[in-house]
């Protein structure tokens, strides 16, 4: 975790890309700077005169994105004043977390990759082309900021959207933009990375507007070499970065690769695991069904379906089941229909552990009909098919189970299996529910029913931070499996007794701390940590410490101002003799530094 000062082995004076044109570090031109600010930047006479304070300044920010008519419009209005006013737009954002995070995350951001050629106005990471190889270092270097975390798709499969190519770049954008408002990781620490490695989609490739390489994907083979350079190269410019898969087709095997080597994690198949445990463990409290009675039937079994029902299978197991008691209470439907030993295709590895052998030949291919065979108490969507939880598979649900759990977890909205007001209406509101995309509250005789967000923005927050705090050497299982457990114990007295599976959002700085306090304890534990001055801490006492590395961005604005005034009093003091000198030239460059941040 950085402190706000500047990064020392980074040039930014120097370096010929200015930090204004890279949307983590823009904002000289705030309007809330008192003149002495705008005279220092050299900015006096290019804002209009008032010096205006936060309040005024998110008025205009929240009137300007009521005028905007479509989420996209929203969508681009809030990327320009991330631009051009990074602090400010991290303040609107971490204030007005619930309203916000659909416009710059699910579902909107599914929009904006759908359309990013077409809306493509500035650089917001990097890219990283396969002709680029054995150059990644030296483009790497291009960055101009000290690195501490990355988010790095290939864009193979955004959202439940497809294959989006380069377009998928919203996605890094949008999940570092979390970990800002989130967890405090200080924007110009992240860097969004987009691999441009070909793309199977056809429709992009034809498009004029298109600006990846018009080229078919590479082979596994090729993308793996690729791979150990930009694993080797991120670390070698960076060390100590954590490295977060996002959003590619089949992240199995380089999970498996990069795993004990590199301080990364996947989280599509670990993050949702882990934010999915956490609302399961409540769930299981509160439908009164004993833990060894439950069964899951799991529409999806890609990254996130096997990874979700992977960590329930920890669970179970820690429960008291042995692993193959724990492993026959997953049904797993992929497009071919449950997934058996015998159904004469060849499994992908990562299905091959949840593969029935207990079908007695018979291959099921229909949901409500392996709904009757199973009998599940719970019910997941991770299949990316908008809707395929019909009303009538919503009541079999319902008249299986006193408290169904549902939990349609695609995302965007559209491809959400059912959505919360069809969850209550089909269940008389009994549902146990959680969607990866977020839905408005329904009003259900008389009472107004809150969804949760099973959304893995919950736990990857903290699970970076953790990983950067205590600079963990690799992120292990445990510190996985810690990050639900102190996300299932971060609900206050009134979620609990709402009977959320969640807590509420808005708060979601503070259950940030209380994630990464459960990684960083977890990575204690496992011995990866190498900040070893934090282990003698008091839990409390590592909270405050948590919470002191976690960037403010309300507070940067009045940072400077003091660092300006510091130097204003010397300059205006008792003139520039040779230690006045030394000292305001020493503030001097220290502002100059934070200025660039800004
Ligand atoms: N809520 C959250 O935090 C997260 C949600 N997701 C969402 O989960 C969905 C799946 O993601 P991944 O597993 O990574 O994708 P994936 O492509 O690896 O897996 C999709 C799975 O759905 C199956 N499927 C496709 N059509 C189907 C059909 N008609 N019937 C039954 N199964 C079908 C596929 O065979 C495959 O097993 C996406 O929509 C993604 O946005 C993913 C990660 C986190
Ligand atoms: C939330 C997320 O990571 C996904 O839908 O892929
Ligand atoms: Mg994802």
């Amino acid at each position: 975790m950085s402190s706000s000062q500047p990064q020392a082995n980074v040039k930014q004076s120097s370096h010929p890309l200015s930090t204004r044109h890279i949307t983590t570090t823009g904002g000289d031109f705030d309007t809330a700077y008192p003149v002495e600010v705008k005279k220092y930047l050299r900015t006096y006479g290019l804002t209009p005169p008032a010096v205006e304070s936060y309040e005024t300044q998110a008025k205009r920010c929240l009137k300007l994105l009521e005028l905007k008519p479509t989420a996209i419009g929203k969508f681009q209005y809030l990327t320009h004043l991330r631009a051009t006013n990074v602090h400010l737009f991290y303040r609107l954002l971490s204030e007005n977390i619930k309203e916000l995070t659909p416009l710059i995350y699910t579902p909107t951001v599914g929009e904006a990759c759908q359309k990013w050629s077409e809306i493509y106005t500035q650089p917001e990471g990097m890219y990283l082309s396969f002709s680029d190889k054995g150059n990644l270092y030296s483009i790497l270097s291009n960055w101009p900021h000290n690195v501490e975390i990355t988010v790095i798709t290939d864009g193979s499969r955004i959202l439940g959207l497809g294959d989006l190519g380069i377009n998928g770049m919203g996605i890094p954008v949008g999940k570092l933009a979390l970990y800002t408002a989130c967890a405090g990781i200080r924007p110009d620490a992240t860097l969004p990375l987009t691999l441009d490695l070909g793309t199977s989609n056809k429709a992009l490739i034809e498009d004029p507007l298109y600006m990846g390489s018009r080229r078919d994907k590479v082979t596994p083979e090729e993308e793996k070499e690729f791979l150990d350079e930009l694993m080797a190269a991120l670390t070698e410019r960076w060390p100590g970065i954590v490295i977060q898969f996002e959003d590619f087709k089949n992240p199995f095997p380089s999970l498996e690769r990069y795993k004990d080597t590199y301080t990364c994690f996947n989280d599509d198949i670990q993050g949702t695991g882990a934010v999915i445990l956490a609302g399961f463990i409540k769930a299981v409290k509160l439908s009164g069904v004993p833990v060894k009675d439950h069964r899951a039937v799991f529409l999806g079994a890609g990254s996130a379906g096997v990874g979700v029902a992977k960590q329930l299978v920890e669970f179970f197991v820690k429960e008291g089941l042995t692993e193959d008691e724990a492993r026959r209470k997953f049904w797993l439907v992929d497009s071919r229909g449950l997934v058996t030993n015998d159904r004469g295709d060849k499994l992908a590895d990562h299905k091959v552990y949840f593969s029935r052998d207990d079908n007695n030949g018979k291959q099921i291919q229909s949901l409500p009909r392996l709904i009757d065979f199973v009998k599940p108490t719970i019910l997941m969507g991770l299949s990316t098919i908008g809707g395929a939880f019909t009303p009538d598979i919503i009541k079999q649900m319902a008249t299986l189970n006193d408290r169904p759990v549902i939990f349609p977890l695609s995302n965007p909205s559209s491809k959400s299996e059912c959505t919360f007001e069809e969850a209550v209406k089909y269940t008389d509101g009994k549902a146990l529910f959680a969607s990866g995309s977020p839905f408005p509250d329904v009003e259900h005789n008389g009472v107004n029913l809150t969804p949760g967000q099973g959304n893995n923005m919950y736990v990857f927050p903290g699970i970076g931070l953790g990983a950067i705090l205590c600079k963990s050497v690799s992120v292990t299982q445990e510190m996985i499996y810690a990050s639900a457990v102190a996300l299932s114990t971060a609900l206050n007295e009134e979620e609990q007794k709402r009977d959320w599976l969640y807590p509420d959002i808005r708060r979601i700085r503070e259950v940030s701390v209380t994630v990464t306090r459960g990684v960083i304890r977890a990575a204690q534990k496992d011995g990866v940590d190498r900040e070893l001055n934090i282990r003698s801490l008091s839990d409390e006492e590592l909270d405050a410490y948590i919470r002191d590395r976690m960037y403010d961005p309300s507070a940067e604005k009045g940072k400077l101002q003091d660092e300006i005034s510091q130097l204003t009093q010397h300059l205006n003091g008792n003139g520039l003799n040779g230690v006045a000198n030394g000292v305001a030239n020493g503030v001097k460059s220290a502002v100059a530094g934070a200025a660039a941040h800004l």
